[in-house]
């Protein structure tokens, strides 16, 4: 397989008949994480829902060498892209152990890789009769995570994994997304900039429904200037702004 793990080509999204996303093209590689970054309302999230066929797209999206924009979201799914959703989304009234069990997709989970979750995620091994409800948004973050490993993915796509976690909770996730990353590469929408700083690789940046930088994560979050101009916000001082 070439670098790049997925070709996304003039991809343009609609929601609703309006065009949110007008023409957005990046690469990411086949391995570490990739941040895409931009300010509030720019597309981030319809970008990851226009890959996944959940919002109406146009353009090429090539997954691992093959095109998967013509496909339904299903079929996107099988082919291996997992899907961590903004805020989590655990059921939240059945236990992590029910949670886990539902995620799993036929023929993909494995007993090698239900070992490689526990090792990962060790305190949800612990917690595995609690409610999902019950835990602590890190917790949360680390079962919406272990659902996607459970699978045998070729990409993940992350959507703000740390939004409204305290900074403790915040170092949990930026271990999960480490631990995780080196077993498949992940797509990370993040607007925390210290998390971007410490975990992608490359960074792509969307304004105005179109991609204006891409590039490596550390040479962007060094450029003071850069980042202010794109993400209006200085790079030390944490959050992208609206
Ligand atoms: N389901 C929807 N119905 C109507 N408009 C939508 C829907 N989803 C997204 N939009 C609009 O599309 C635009 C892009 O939204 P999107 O959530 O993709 O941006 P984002 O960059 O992820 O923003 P944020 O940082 O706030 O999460 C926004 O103007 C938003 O209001």
């Amino acid at each position: 397989m070439s670098g790049q793990v997925l070709v996304v080509d003039h991809l343009a999204v609609s929601v609703a008949g309006q065009q949110v996303v007008e023409d957005v093209s990046f690469t990411v590689p086949a391995t570490g994480i990739t941040a895409v970054l931009g300010r509030n309302g720019v597309g981030k999230t319809s970008t990851l829902k226009g890959v996944l066929g959940l919002y109406q797209r146009t353009g090429e999206v090539t997954l691992a060498g093959e095109r998967i924009d013509a496909l339904p979201t299903h079929k996107v799914v099988q082919r291996g892209i997992g899907y961590v959703p903004e805020d989590r989304e655990v059921f939240a009234r059945l236990t992590v152990s029910e949670n886990l069990a539902l995620a799993e997709r036929q023929g993909s989970a494995t007993r090698e890789r239900r070992e490689m979750v526990d090792r990962l995620f060790p305190d949800l091994v612990q917690r595995r009769d609690q409610m999902a409800g019950t835990l602590s948004g890190g917790q949360q973050q680390m079962v919406a995570l272990a659902r996607v490993l459970l699978n045998d993915n070729l990409l993940l796509l992350v959507d703000e994994p740390t939004k409204g976690l305290a900074p403790l909770i915040v170092e949990q996730v930026i271990e999960a997304l480490r631990l995780a990353s080196a077993t498949v590469p992940i797509l990370l929408v993040e607007q925390n900039l210290d998390v971007v700083r410490r975990l992608a690789g490359d960074a792509v940046v969307i304004a105005g429904g179109r991609v204006v930088h891409t590039g490596s994560a550390s040479d962007l979050l060094s450029d003071e200037l850069l980042t202010q101009r794109l993400l209006g916000v200085h790079a030390e001082s944490g959050e992208v702004r609206p």
